[in-house]
């Protein structure tokens, strides 16, 4: 029985080969996300692959350029030709749920101006229905009383995510509200009514985003498409 690192790297490794000489490439964030960029570190060594990669965080950005990669900034470059990112969950249509490390606005960005868009999750994040892990939304700390007060009245049990003791803060300073919705029955509505909110800067619905899904399993990578 695999454990779920390794399916996270049974995930990773086979997203390397999406990655051809030549190309822009948005690097995601998260733990399956290393294993990608590890397989990309080695094809760069071994292969001598030329890529240049626009990362979803400062994080992704450090531990790529500690491997030699190109690292660019989304700003600096024109088109992206792939965007390849882990998720929280991923549901049958491949709508997901992103953010459980916080990037998720950077992610969407990257995502948004990329050509495609691919997924790596090992298969405990392949689930039938969206909601059960909390969905992150990152939100100004300016108003942010106001704004948790408004969505625990919607009933969508707010809280304010805390690393050691304080905030956690996203790279662009902002906080994290996770919503502990249990399901989301209408995922579109509440991407909509998230998004009108003053205060919220992004949240982690990545919808109609991604065609493409490679989940480790105990049998080897499953890529699905739609
Ligand atoms: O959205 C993300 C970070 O904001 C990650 O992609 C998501 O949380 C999955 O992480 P992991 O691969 O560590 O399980």
């Amino acid at each position: 029985m695999k454990t779920q690192d390794e399916l996270k790297k049974i995930a990773g490794y086979k997203a390397a080969e999406l990655v051809e000489d030549g190309m822009t490439v948005g690097l995601g964030t998260g733990s399956t996300v290393r294993y990608l960029l590890d397989a990309l570190g080695e094809r760069i060594k071994k292969d001598g692959v030329h890529f240049t990669g626009v990362p979803t965080s400062n994080r992704t950005a450090e531990y790529g350029r500690n491997l030699g990669m190109t690292i660019k900034s989304l700003d600096d470059v024109d088109t992206i030709d792939i965007t390849i990112d882990g998720a929280d969950e991923v549901d049958p249509q491949i709508n997901g749920i992103k953010g459980g490390g916080g990037a998720q606005t950077w992610e969407k960005l990257v995502a948004t101006n990329s050509k495609q868009c691919a997924w790596i999750v090992d298969e405990s994040k392949a689930v039938d229905q969206l909601g059960k892990f909390p969905l992150p939304v990152e939100v100004l700390e300016y108003g942010h009383h106001q704004l948790v007060k408004r969505l625990a009245d919607l009933g969508y049990k707010p809280e304010v995510r805390q690393k050691d003791g304080k905030f956690f803060r996203t790279d662009e300073g902002n906080i994290i509200v996770d919503l502990h919705l249990g399901k989301i029955a209408a995922p579109y509505d509440l991407a909509d009514e998230l998004s009108n909110m003053t205060g919220v800067v992004e949240h982690g619905l990545f919808l109609d985003m991604t065609k493409t899904v490679v989940i480790g399993t105990q049998n080897g990578a499953v890529v699905k498409t739609k």
